[in-house]
């Protein structure tokens, strides 16, 4: 029914019956509400109260469906303009869904304002995380400093956020280059980490930042720095919301355990340390994570933007079931699909907070260059952007990670403003910025 010709438009709003004659000439455009449209907006609004409130919304659609639709092959699309927020948009296909036996289609044609469910105040915590001993290219810990020097915290507060910068890594030593702190190598057995003391100690100090703004109700957005720190933000974000689902958006899928690394490099871990993966091979720097509330579960978790996923990696993903999407189911049902099967596969209650871990490599290296471990075939910019526009229109984006921009490997100043403008623009998208 979808690319059917509606023969009957609903429209919501006043400004949204303008639209709705001009893009149907020929179709019935009638008022979706009792009353709606002819009186004042005050009035129409207490119409809507009122009918919500005596639940008499199903019936009043169902009998204006009735009345005006005698062709069950009618098709009805129902209007509305920029500016309904998402909890009313899902309130109308709630009800509409509801009406299951009318053999009409439903389609909302809107453009919504992004609430936060968990953020009514929409304060935002930037926590800079300028590390890089989670692998051996130097740049990647002067990543939040590009960004920040990008706009990044005046992008947000334009969008309406109360921004504050958090820097749990600031005078301990921690944020050098990697050509500056002493490269140790743990080995037992078959199993391997590089740097754990500095990456252990750094993750924690992360961790703690991420745990107390994430428990002051604020929307923790960590931006690094290498991808190690992932396993700090999971943790602290679970800490606060055991329920929380992730989404992990990345060429890779960091999972390793130090008996399946090839590369010992320790943001390739992340998922693992976050979901407590072969515990006792842990160096002792890592002990901090036993504190953590939450471990991470795998039926919480879901990957999009998957093409080098190491072996090892690959038979944890499928031994624990997690649903991975990778490039080729992006290209198989298209970025909105993969969205949606991925956050009905984590959040079936559709209630839960969901924490976003971006690495800037999950895109194209044509539109991110400046990362460590770029993989060709990757997200375009508008799928890399839709991922998060989606998430943040449900409501439920809690938390956010940015990771893995380092200017240093940029090979021209094109390639560093692409990389930082991506990544700041992920950030403004999953903070509420819409196309129109
Ligand atoms: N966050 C990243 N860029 N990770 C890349 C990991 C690459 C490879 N799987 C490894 O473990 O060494």
């Amino acid at each position: 029914m979808d690319d059917k010709k509606p023969n009957v438009v609903l429209y919501i709003s006043l400004q949204s019956r303008c639209l709705a004659k001009e893009a149907h000439p020929s179709a019935m455009v009638r008022s979706s509400l009792p009353g709606g449209g002819r009186g004042h907006l005050l009035a129409g609004r207490l119409v809507l109260a009122l009918t919500c409130l005596l639940s008499f919304y199903n019936f009043y659609l169902s009998l204006l469906v009735t009345l005006m639709a005698t062709d069950p092959s009618i098709s009805i699309d129902i209007y509305t303009v920029n500016g309904l927020s998402n909890n009313t948009c899902n309130w109308y296909k709630r009800r509409w869904n509801s009406l299951s036996s009318f053999p009409y289609s439903l389609q909302l044609i809107m453009e919504t304002q992004v609430n936060y469910n968990f953020y009514p105040n929409k304060e935002v915590t930037i926590i800079s995380a300028p590390f890089s001993a989670g692998q051996r290219n130097g740049g990647v810990e002067k990543g939040p400093k590009y960004l920040l020097k990008h706009g990044l915290k005046e992008d947000l507060e334009a969008l309406g956020w109360k921004v504050s910068l958090e820097e749990p890594l600031k005078g301990s030593g921690l944020d050098l280059p990697p050509s500056e702190t002493s490269q140790e190598i743990f080995e037992a057995g078959n199993s391997r980490m590089r740097n754990p003391t500095i990456v252990g100690q750094a993750t924690e100090k992360i961790f703690e930042t991420v745990k107390s703004v994430a428990h002051k109700k604020v929307f923790p957005l960590t931006i690094g720095g290498d991808h190690a720190i992932g396993m700090s933000t999971l943790a602290g974000f679970l800490d606060a919301y055991p329920d929380a689902c992730v989404l992990w958006i990345d060429a890779h899928a960091d999972i390793n355990t130090p008996d399946t690394s090839p590369s010992g490099n320790l943001h390739g871990f992340p998922v693992s340390f976050a979901m407590g993966l072969k515990r006792d091979l842990w160096h002792k720097q890592f002990d901090w994570l036993d504190n953590a509330k939450t471990k991470l579960l795998a039926n919480r978790i879901a990957y999009i933007g998957l093409r080098d996923v190491d072996a090892g990696e690959k038979v944890i993903l499928r031994d624990l079931g997690i649903a991975a999407y990778s490039m080729y189911h992006v290209d198989k049902y298209g970025i909105a699909k993969v969205v949606e099967m991925a956050l009905s596969k984590i959040n079936p209650s559709g209630k839960s907070p969901v924490h976003i871990s971006y690495d800037v490599d999950a895109l194209d290296p044509l539109f991110t260059p400046a990362t460590g471990t770029p993989v060709r075939g990757g997200l375009t910019f508008r799928e890399g952007m839709y991922i998060v526009e989606a998430v943040a229109e449900t409501g439920n984006l809690a938390a956010l990670d940015i990771v893995e921009c380092n200017p240093d490997l940029a090979i021209s100043n094109v390639h560093e403003f692409d990389t930082i403008a991506a990544g700041c623009a992920i950030a403004k998208s999953a903070l509420g910025e819409t196309l129109v």
